[in-house]
């Protein structure tokens, strides 16, 4: 796919599902009693890895566009997989499903694509050893394939060294089958998506400061689910309307969760022209935003605000390369264990395009203002890497040409559709 350079982006557009939501509605949906209807469901492919998984595990889900109907099997209703769990590209997927597989009366078998056989599962495989879980990578390296058989569990504490969604998660999904209370401390606070849903379940879920606590479950109860925009699918599009001269773009319907919402920080931080219209309906909380052609500078993005913008950080990187002076990316070293390593690839990509970038330890920094031209960009296959230069793309001299630029179906199938459709 080839970019190049743009003015004048206009319009309206509402963004697919939030792809954190989407993941959690078929997993809870699964294990509730009754039904769950889902709408506003992502239909990347990730998304569609989780719901391939539970189907295989005997669980009948409905899916017509973004409508997904679930039809519960209850707590203790999966079957033994037939096949090996193959969970593509995602991230969320095996980690949240592993929580889940550890209290099975049955052993799995948990694959995936290259990238997830090179992502550490050892931040798993620990708390859930502890809680008395039989988990273990198959080539030893602490990676997936993961086998995975089901024992009875016990509760813990677990400090968590990492703010992961992901890790916290699993322990609290694991935690539903535990003998006793299961709690997840983690250094800042991650997405809170997994608490929010237990609570419309009827999990008996409570979160203080950094710590969630889930009490054993003896039921989870079928919900409607109302999924809001990703704002991370959001985010190019807010910093396409920000740094392309001439712009005006407003997303419909992007969800704005607090514990997802850095972005926004960012570009309150930054400068940029941004507006909010609060929507007033069910489900976590959205916003239509709208955002104009401004005059950036740079800014400081570290601590507690690393996990609110974790995957937007490649985007960021781009508009800080537009924006006047420096910007300073740090405390952000899980960026390396990402779909690809997103500070080494984003530092090679933009050097490539004459950017003024250094990567450091636990992150990056930018001197903005430097124009950028086009180059070939790899991709590396990652999604978020590939659709923040198209956006790069539209802002440079010349043609930018980006490798392996389907993998945005990872997250955002329609997300080259959606930007030629601005005017
Ligand atoms: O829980 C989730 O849905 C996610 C958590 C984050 O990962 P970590 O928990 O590994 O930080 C994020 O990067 C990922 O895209 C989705
Ligand atoms: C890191 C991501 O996803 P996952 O961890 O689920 O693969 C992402 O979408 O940027």
């Amino acid at each position: 796919m080839i970019f190049s350079k743009r003015t004048g982006l206009k319009g309206t557009l509402t963004i697919p599902g939030d792809k954190s939501i989407s993941h959690r509605s078929i997993m809870l949906g699964s294990l509730a009693d009754g039904i769950t209807e889902v709408h506003g469901f992502l239909n990347g492919a990730d998304c569609i890895s989780s719901m391939n998984c539970f189907r295989e595990m005997g669980v009948t889900i409905d899916h017509n566009g973004d409508t997904v109907i679930i039809h519960g099997k209850g707590l203790h209703g999966l079957q033994a997989p037939k096949e090996t769990l193959d969970v593509g590209n995602s991230g969320t997927t095996t980690r949240l499903m592993s929580g889940i597989l550890a209290a099975q009366n049955f052993k799995s078998r948990v694959i995936g694509d290259a990238s997830i056989c090179r992502r550490p599962m050892k931040r798993i495989i620990t708390p859930l050893s502890l809680m008395g879980a039989d988990i273990v990578s198959e080539n030893g390296n602490d990676c997936a394939p993961l086998l995975i058989t089901g024992k009875p569990l016990h509760g813990i504490h677990y400090d968590s060294p990492v703010a992961s969604a992901q890790v916290k998660s699993c322990i609290l999904l694991a935690g539903l089958y535990a003998a006793g209370e299961t709690s997840v401390t983690e250094p800042y606070v991650s997405r809170n998506h997994t608490e929010l849903m237990f609570d419309a379940f009827g999990v008996d879920i409570k979160t203080s400061g950094t710590t969630a606590i889930v009490k054993p479950a003896d039921k989870l109860y079928g919900q409607k689910i109302m999924i809001p925009g990703d704002i991370s699918s959001a985010a190019y599009f807010i910093a396409a309307g920000l740094i392309t001269p001439d712009s005006c773009i407003t997303i419909k319907n992007v969800g704005i969760n607090n514990t997802r919402d850095g972005i926004l920080e960012v570009v309150k931080m930054m400068g940029g022209t941004i507006t909010y219209d609060r929507l007033d309906q069910p489900g976590e909380p959205a916003a239509d935003i709208t955002v104009q052609t401004s005059d950036l500078k740079g800014c400081v993005i570290e601590g507690s605000l690393i996990p609110k913008l974790i995957d937007e950080i490649p985007i960021i990187a781009i508009m800080a390369c537009f924006a006047k002076g420096q910007t300073v990316i740090k405390d952000a070293q899980e960026l390396k264990v990402k779909e690809s390593n997103r500070i080494d690839v984003m530092v090679q990509n933009l050097s490539a395009m004459g950017a003024d970038i250094t990567a450091t330890d636990d992150g990056m920094i930018i001197h903005g203002g430097k124009p950028l031209h086009g180059a070939v960009i790899d991709s590396h296959l990652d999604h978020r890497i590939a659709m923040s230069f198209a956006i790069a793309g539209l802002n440079a001299d010349g043609d930018t040409e980006i490798l392996g630029s389907d993998c945005v179906n990872i997250s955002y199938p329609t997300f080259y559709q959606d930007l030629a459709g601005l005017r």
